[in-house]
């Protein structure tokens, strides 16, 4: 007859110790919490005053921001924030396609791993918090979280400070996880052949073909190119392997640079003046896509699919299509899955 082995008894008021779980959070960028002046002035004031977006010394950059920007801006905001409003849930679309891109990858991940691994998400600025994510992830019983920054392009003024965030929150805690970052994906295959699955399959639904695609990446500084931010050269290695993706020449998919910010140069070629130009080179028919945003959100919304689209067709442009943000489209929760698992190697 065999005898199970029984566990030692704790000593008396020893807290039981369930078996420790995986944390994975997604981190995005974050979004106002209305349109209203003050819901914007707070989410602007955070985000802006963050050092790794904005490099001024805050002896000078803190009185023009909340002196004359803020003044302004909240109102100019809230009005392209309110076109683009998710009404039925009271919240902007970033926080929509955040919450559902956790919740596909919570659902596959536990289908293949049981309660192994929780999914959790959180915003650098704003709700839901970073640290209120990494409290959940610990409250579930995990003792090691995996750090995932949605930005395929990795960028100091996203990645960096995505991660300098959670860091901030667990250099308070006294038991401390053990944490991974996931890297930036630009040139991930898998990566490029959902964006290319996106364009092709949003292509095949059109009853015309475009002249021209625009891949059109959120703007940068051009010193911080300069001081060493790779997020530029990252931009145009996942447009010219998605070209080759397609198996598209050179001028039929090019790159340009949106929501330009303040009055210093920033990455070049401005979209903007691009597109207006291009009727008058012959170019009438054009799609855009904007590979470095993984949720439709407020910059390719408002100022790509309503700015960019009314600019063009002013300038003489017939035909118009904007390209969706992978959002929480089924090949983008495997993509999501994909790097998590092979992130998490060792641990699962
Ligand atoms: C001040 C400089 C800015 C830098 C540098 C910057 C970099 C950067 N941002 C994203 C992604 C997003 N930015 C979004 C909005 C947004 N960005 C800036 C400024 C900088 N961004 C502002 C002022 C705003 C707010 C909108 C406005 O008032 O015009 C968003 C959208 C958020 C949403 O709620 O919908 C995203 C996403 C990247 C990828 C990036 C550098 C690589
Ligand atoms: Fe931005
Ligand atoms: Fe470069």
């Amino acid at each position: 007859m065999s005898v199970t082995p029984q566990p030692p008894a704790l000593p008396a008021g020893h807290p039981l110790l369930p078996r420790p779980k995986i944390g994975v959070l997604l981190i995005n960028l974050g979004t106002p919490e209305g349109t209203d002046y003050w819901s914007m002035r707070r989410y602007l004031s955070e985000f802006l005053s963050d050092r790794r977006v904005v490099e001024i010394p805050p002896f000078i950059w803190q009185p023009i921001l909340q002196g004359i920007i803020l003044t302004f801006r909240p109102s100019k905001s809230g009005h392209a924030y309110a076109g683009i409003w998710n009404r039925e849930r009271d919240e902007s679309p970033l926080k929509t396609y955040s919450r559902a891109q956790a919740d596909g990858l919570r659902a596959v991940l536990s289908q293949a791993h049981g309660d192994r691994v929780v999914v959790e998400w959180g915003m650098r600025y704003g709700h839901p918090a970073t640290a209120d994510a990494i409290d959940r992830l610990l409250a579930q019983g995990c003792d090691r979280i995996l750090l995932f920054p949605l930005y395929p392009q990795y960028s100091a003024t996203t990645t960096a400070t995505a991660c300098d965030q959670a860091f901030r929150h667990l250099m308070r805690l006294r038991r401390q996880p053990a944490v991974r970052t996931v890297p930036g994906y630009h040139d991930d295959p898998a990566y490029i052949e959902v964006l290319a699955d996106s364009v092709r399959q949003h292509l095949n639904g059109l009853s015309w073909q475009p002249d021209m695609i625009i891949a059109s990446y959120h703007g940068l500084p051009k010193a911080y190119l300069e001081k060493g931010d790779p997020y530029h050269c990252y931009c145009l290695k996942t447009t010219r392997l998605l070209r080759e993706r397609l198996g598209f020449g050179p001028d039929r998919l090019i790159h340009a640079f949106q929501s330009r910010f303040g009055r210093t140069e920033w990455l070049q070629p401005y979209l903007e003046p691009l597109v207006k130009s291009l009727p008058g080179q012959g170019v009438r028919k054009v799609a855009i896509l904007a590979p470095a945003f993984v949720s439709d959100c407020v910059e390719t919304l408002e100022e790509v699919d309503q700015g960019i689209r009314e600019t063009f067709l002013t300038a003489g442009g017939s035909d118009f299509t904007y390209i969706p943000c992978l959002n929480d489209q089924p090949g983008h929760i495997g993509l999501l899955r994909r790097i998590v698992e092979r992130e998490l190697a060792g641990w699962l």
